[in-house]
């Protein structure tokens, strides 16, 4: 498999805290890899520092061989690692389709679309977008709503909206905050269906940091754990359930499994 991306020996410190200790992992192209740990562990510095909102103290971030610290998230984006936030991150007042139709031209700036929208091409253009945006709403069940406003939808429907705004970038990498935090069992389990459907059609990877075990244990191919800002271990789902470095990281706080 090649590694699509690649953590290499990243830190990140905050004042005297090492929030990230010479951390490494990689994401292959189409697998689905978990980021656990208990509360405090790191993930989402390791997130934060991966999609370019905060640079490493230390380490080397390669995506698809090339270095990406130091770039700028919309520069991140552009090369195809897209990430959702753990808050919804979409703009109430706008339609439910101009939300994901923002997301396609998230990099694209306002001067090249007026001068570009101007031309025959570029009409065709945006018009195969709607039509892409259009099918990402299908995929995230969101077409009954999609002239809605995006604040009428209900959190699940905001959540998932989330996510066809990140696809609509057309992202290989898909980094996915918490998904699932503040829905119901129902809710977060036809979500989990949800992503493995999404990274069958999309045939998109996925970097995913979630608290709810079952979810990650039922979806991921690979797992890897942090505590207190190391990497402590990485495996498939049955090892990591059975490691006792990941077990003791979890006593008195979660339950692993
Ligand atoms: N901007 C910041 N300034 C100072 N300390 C920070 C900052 N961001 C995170 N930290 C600290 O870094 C450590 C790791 O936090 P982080 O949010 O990455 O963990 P996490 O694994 O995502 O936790 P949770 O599961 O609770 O979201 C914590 O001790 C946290 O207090």
């Amino acid at each position: 498999m090649t590694a699509l991306l690649e953590v290499d020996g990243i830190s990140r410190r905050f004042g005297g805290l090492n929030a990230l200790k010479d951390v490494s992992f990689s994401v292959n192209k189409g697998e689905i890899v978990g980021l656990i740990g208990p509360n405090g562990a790191g993930k989402t510095t390791c997130f934060n520092v991966v999609s370019g909102v905060m640079p490493p103290t230390a380490g080397a971030i390669r995506f698809k061989g090339h270095s990406i610290v130091g770039k700028k998230p919309s520069a991140i984006v552009s090369e195809g690692l897209v990430r959702t936030f753990q808050a919804t991150t979409v703009f109430p007042d706008a339609t439910v389709i101009e939300n994901v139709m923002r997301g396609a031209f998230a990099t694209t700036s306002v001067s090249m679309l007026s001068s570009v929208f101007n031309t025959r091409a570029a009409r065709a253009t945006l018009a195969a977008t709607g039509e892409r945006c259009d099918v990402l709403l299908g995929r995230l069940q969101l077409t009954p709503y999609r002239e809605w406003r995006a604040g009428e939808l209900s959190y699940g429907g905001q959540r998932r909206l989330g996510v066809a705004i990140a696809l609509a970038a057309n992202p290989q990498l898909l980094m996915l905050d918490e998904p699932v935090a503040g829905l119901n069992p129902e809710e977060a389990a036809e979500f989990g269906r949800l992503i493995r459907e999404i990274h069958e059609t999309e045939g998109v990877a996925v970097l995913l940091v979630e608290h709810h075990m079952r979810l990650v244990m039922g979806l991921c191919h690979r797992i890897v754990v942090l505590d207190h800002g190391e990497l402590i271990a990485e495996g498939v789902p049955a090892d990591i359930r059975a490691n006792r470095k990941v077990i003791e990281a979890y006593l008195g706080s979660e339950e692993v499994g």
